[in-house]
């Protein structure tokens, strides 16, 4: 979990956009970014952009990492480096892609496998919901889907519009912030118990050698 600084709140995080090619990473990420939608972008790169935001009236850093698609083949691994990397992850699909759709179980069980732990923050967002014409997925499967991997679901069009894109990353910000409060409180636990472990060990340990 990134970082915190001394007032225990989460200053810094690191969120990854994963999803089939085409499907309109870039493009979302421009847009939360800039607030603009540029039609064409350079393929194949992966990006990490930084920029800061309020949300929920907090401050934070992000570095988003925009990936190339690399489900499969040796470049596997280097997307499970970004997924070791990232706290949380925005799975996008794109609504004229039946294919694209058709990864979003198959990554969210990678993000479950390289993280070893269920409820990392996730969120599914289905983009391109502009093109109706187009249109192979369901705005209910989408959802039944989401439902399914118990994860939050928008669709939108990062064409259209930046309000969708930016309820969407919110709620991933967050969900990340969420998991960080609770990995907080884990660690008071556990800090908590093995100082009474240790001050119920010094206890018994003088009580024997008043024994003696
Ligand atoms: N109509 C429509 N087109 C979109 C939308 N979002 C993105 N596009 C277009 O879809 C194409 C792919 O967008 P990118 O943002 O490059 O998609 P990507 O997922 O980053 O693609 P890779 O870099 O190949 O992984 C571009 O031509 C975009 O202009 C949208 O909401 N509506």
């Amino acid at each position: 979990m990134t970082d915190c600084g001394q007032s225990r709140k989460l200053t810094r995080a690191k969120l990854v956009v994963l999803g089939r090619d085409n499907c309109g990473k870039t493009a979302l990420c421009v847009r939360f970014i800039t607030k603009r939608f540029i039609g064409e972008y350079d393929h194949k790169k992966e990006v990490t952009y930084r920029c800061q935001k309020i949300v929920d009236k907090e401050a934070i850093d992000l570095e988003i990492l925009d990936t190339a698609n690399k489900c499969v083949g040796p470049a596997a691994s280097s997307l499970e480096s970004s997924i070791k990397w990232g706290d949380g992850f925005l799975i996008m699909y794109s609504v004229t892609d039946r294919s694209s759709f058709e990864s979003v179980s198959r990554l969210k069980r990678l993000i479950d496998h390289v993280k070893q732990t269920l409820g990392i923050p996730t969120v599914i967002v289905a983009n391109k919901c502009d093109m109706e014409n187009g249109r192979v997925v369901r705005t209910e499967e989408g959802q039944a889907l989401a439902s399914d991997l118990r994860c939050n679901f928008y669709e939108l069009s990062v064409a259209e519009g930046t309000a969708a894109v930016e309820t969407a990353f919110n709620q991933l910000v967050r969900e990340v912030r969420m998991e960080f409060y609770r990995h907080l409180l884990a660690m008071d636990k556990r800090s908590r118990m093995l100082q009474m472990r240790h001050a119920l060990k010094n206890k018994l340990t003088r009580s024997k050698t008043m024994q003696w």
